[in-house]
């Protein structure tokens, strides 16, 4: 049917009167009250599932678009980059920042005060939220993974996994102390290897692989009561193991901070997630059942069982919570580790006087520290703490809100995800004074004592997590830390020799290579 010649006349006229219409409506929502326009408050009334009035819409933030929220602005940061983007919307936004991630709110908080009423919540169960890949991906594939695992469960399972898979084990103080011989020889190891592969300048070129390898060894001599060198193939399984760990903690980021296709469709970063996370849990497999030939299970818990052999043990877990366990466990560590040991070295590099007393505190203790030893070391363990105030790996903890909870003046409702940016506060002048120098004694009560709860601020400096949830490596990371550490300093005077900066991948990571040079001290 031809179109009447009025009718199309009227076209541009109806265009131009809805653009006038807008512009009015535009100005009169801008100006009324003197208020300007709240954007995010419409745009969400259009595209999410909240009232107009609901609080949460009213928390600052970066501008919020129909269907990806705030994600747009990955578009405009460099994703490993992403810790200081979290820094600048502090500056930007104040205490607390509102983040879409799609439709769901993402808060972030800053202030100490907040921070604190979270991670204080006296939950039985504290409810992280998960890394969405790797729940997704062990959920399609029910055969091999009966459960999402200790890191990404919550509530009563969670409490049971726990109990079972680390409260016994790598928590328990006896399995600690009888890994420290051979914690003592790895560490002996690696000073040995320093020596051996340092060039005439006595430079060492990327030695964060080195203390990978480091890393992945004490973890399974652990966790199998031997080192990996003693297992079919062990060097190719602990080479193949760093790079597959590394690659999983990259595709974790990308898969939570990036647009998220691979929920639609299996995408390339989720094709290479499966493989490495495949890998890892069939090396795991390998190394149980190599274990099994030589162990009968069906004899009762004796004293000495490995961790491996108490966990193959228990009755109460299905088999497939028992390998996704020991997979959680070698793959948790082996990253954080090294990048915990980087910062440190370059804090120590900056600061020789802090390496002197270091030094004084150890030069007159045994060849080889034991687990006893550890509560002596208080400067050392001071210094060590003070880098992860500066340089903590993880960047924020995350919480899932179980009561109404108020935080910087807004109402937070039961469900809401929020994330304690413990590593912008903890930088903060508000929380400590003279927040950018490196300062160990601050951690130091007056008889010298090291004290890690000693000011207000320090529930912000939380490497490991708090409450329930806290990281059940701790004690273990504390221990090979405070041997590594004595050691190297009564070998080496360390100079840090790269430029240092840090590179979101999840975790927070030196930039890499790290070379540093290692000067004898004889
Ligand atoms: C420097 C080394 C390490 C650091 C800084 C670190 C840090 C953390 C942090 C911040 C959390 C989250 C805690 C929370 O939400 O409150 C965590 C959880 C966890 N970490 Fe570690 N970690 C380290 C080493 C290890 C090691 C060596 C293992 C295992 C051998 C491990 C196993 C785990 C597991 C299984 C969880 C999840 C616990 C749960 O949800 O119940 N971590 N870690």
């Amino acid at each position: 049917m031809r179109k009447n010649k009025s009718d199309l006349k009227m076209v541009p006229f109806l265009s131009m009167l809805l653009f006038y219409l807008s512009i009015i409506l535009f100005l009169y929502y801008t100006f009324r009250n003197n208020k300007p326009l709240n954007w995010n408050i419409i745009l969400n009334g259009f595209t999410f599932n909240f009232r107009q009035d609901d609080e949460i819409l009213r928390i600052p933030g970066p501008l919020r678009l129909p269907f990806v929220g705030t994600k747009w602005t990955q578009l405009v940061i460099k994703m490993n980059k992403l810790h200081e983007f979290y820094a600048k919307m502090h500056e930007t936004y104040g205490d607390i920042v509102l983040e879409m991630s799609g439709n769901i709110p993402v808060v972030s908080l800053y202030n100490r005060l907040d921070i604190e009423k979270v991670l204080k919540f006296p939950s039985k169960h504290p409810f992280r939220p998960e890394t969405e890949i790797i729940s997704y991906f062990r959920r399609s594939h029910p055969e091999r993974y009966p459960s999402t695992g200790l890191v990404n469960m919550q509530g009563h399972e969670w409490a049971r996994l726990r109990a079972l898979l680390a409260t016994k084990t790598i928590e328990n103080r006896k399995c600690l102390k009888r890994s420290c011989p051979d914690l003592n020889e790895m560490c002996d190891d690696f000073i040995a290897d320093m020596r051996r592969k340092r060039n005439d300048a006595n430079v060492i070129y990327d030695v964060h692989d080195s203390i990978k390898t480091l890393s992945v060894d004490a973890t399974f001599s652990l966790i199998l009561g031997k080192r990996l060198k003693h297992f079919h193939n062990g060097k190719e399984k602990l080479e193949e193991l760093k790079l597959c760990v590394n690659n999983i903690f990259k595709s974790f980021r990308d898969s939570t901070f990036g647009l998220q296709l691979w929920k639609y469709f299996p995408t390339k970063l989720y094709k290479e997630f499966g493989k490495n996370e495949t890998r890892v849990y069939e090396i795991t497999s390998e190394i149980i059942r190599e274990t099994l030939q030589k162990e009968d299970i069906r004899r009762p818990e004796t004293e000495n069982d490995t961790i491996l052999v108490t966990i193959l043990k228990a009755k109460e877990l299905e088999h497939g919570d028992k390998i996704c366990g020991v997979v959680d466990f070698l793959s948790a560590g082996v990253d954080v580790f090294a990048h915990t040991v980087c910062f440190l070295l370059h804090h120590l590099s900056d600061k020789p006087e802090v390496q002197e007393r270091i030094y004084e505190e150890v030069m007159n203790m045994d060849d080889d520290p034991t687990h006893e030893d550890f509560s002596r070391f208080h400067y050392t363990r001071a210094a060590i703490h003070e880098s992860y105030r500066l340089t903590p790996v993880a960047h924020a903890l995350a919480r899932v809100i179980e009561e109404n909870t108020s935080c910087s003046g807004y109402l937070l409702k039961p469900g809401t995800v929020v994330l304690c940016q413990t590593m912008v506060a903890s930088s903060k002048e508000d929380n400590f004074e003279d927040s950018l120098s490196y300062k160990p004694e601050r951690w130091l009560q007056e008889n010298g004592e090291f004290d890690p709860n000693i000011t207000p601020g320090s529930i912000v400096v939380s490497p490991f997590g708090t409450g329930r949830r806290i990281c059940p490596g701790k004690k273990f990371v504390d221990l090979l830390l405070i041997i590594f550490l004595t050691k190297l300093v009564k070998a080496f005077r360390i100079s840090y020799l790269s430029e240092f900066d840090r590179e979101f991948e999840y975790l927070v990571a030196p930039k890499r290579p790290v070379n540093i040079q290692f000067h004898d001290r004889d």
